[in-house]
């Protein structure tokens, strides 16, 4: 077994002038659920389009359970999902439909496609709305079914930007339910997030990224050291010193 499920190497993206990804390196051990973090346009993004292969970099490679994702995508992406931000679906189709035709897509069974489907839509809470279409759902549910066409085909690694974004309490919970069951079971989670603390409780390993550089990778203890996620973070990435704030937005005052 490929002791790296996803190694990151020198990945480098410009656009125009803006740099959004400098030669970041990074590995993502087999079995491990992989935080990565970052400020607002820190390049979490454009990282992981480019490890994933929907954004060619400039610069790098990125192996996916040890296969060069743009020298053999097809090999490297059999072996993954991913759950992409702001990536259109198909949402002309129903749930059921969109979820069905993704594992299809994949070469499975229909049978077992239909009895995955099934189980994705339970645990998602989206039986009731599996015949709806996925232009009318809200943005948590339009997220789940998105995460649930990611999971279907078994993959060994799940690449996950922000899947927690506007999912409710109870959903967030089922999904961190089942992420935490894959991992338990030797498959390998990377997820984006803006929430620290949840980084910090669900995860093993965190990356902070910061204006497109990588400022820390490693366990979370060993990141964190004695202090909590949220603070080591602010820490590495700085962007608390002004702190005046907007004098003209205290109403009480005029
Ligand atoms: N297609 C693009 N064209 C031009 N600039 C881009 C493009 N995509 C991203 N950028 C720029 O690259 C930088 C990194 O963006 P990216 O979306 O990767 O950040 P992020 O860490 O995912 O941010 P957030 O946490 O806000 O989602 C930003 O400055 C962004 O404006």
């Amino acid at each position: 077994m490929n002791q790296i499920a996803l190694d990151i190497r020198g990945l480098a993206k410009q656009f125009g002038p803006k740099v959004a990804v400098d030669n970041v390196s990074l590995q993502v051990p087999s079995g491990s659920f992989y935080g990565l973090v970052g400020p607002n346009g820190a390049g979490k993004t454009t990282m992981l389009s480019m490890a994933t292969g929907l954004l060619r970099p400039d610069a790098g490679q990125a192996l996916v359970n040890g296969v060069d994702i743009w020298a053999d995508p097809q090999a490297a992406k059999a072996t993954m999902g991913v759950l992409a931000d702001g990536v259109r679906q198909f949402d002309r189709l129903t749930g059921r439909q969109l979820v069905t035709y993704s594992g299809l897509l994949r070469g499975m069974e229909r049978a077992e496609v239909t009895d995955r489907t099934e189980d994705l839509l339970r645990v998602m809470d989206l039986s009731d709305d599996g015949d709806k279409l996925v232009v009318d759902y809200s943005a948590g549910m339009t997220k789940k079914i998105s995460l649930a066409t990611a999971m279907i085909h078994s993959p060994k690694l799940l690449v996950l930007d922000e899947p927690f974004e506007a999912v409710d309490p109870v959903s967030a919970a089922n999904i961190r339910d089942i992420l935490n069951d894959y991992v338990k079971f030797g498959g390998t989670v990377i997820v984006s997030s803006h929430v620290m603390d949840l980084v910090q409780r669900m995860c093993t390993h965190v990356a902070v990224i910061a204006g497109g550089v990588l400022k820390a990778q490693g366990s979370v203890d060993e990141v964190r050291g004695e202090m909590t996620l949220e603070d080591r973070f602010v820490d590495l990435v700085g962007g608390r010193a002004n702190n005046e704030g907007l004098s003209w937005l205290r109403t009480s005052s005029n």
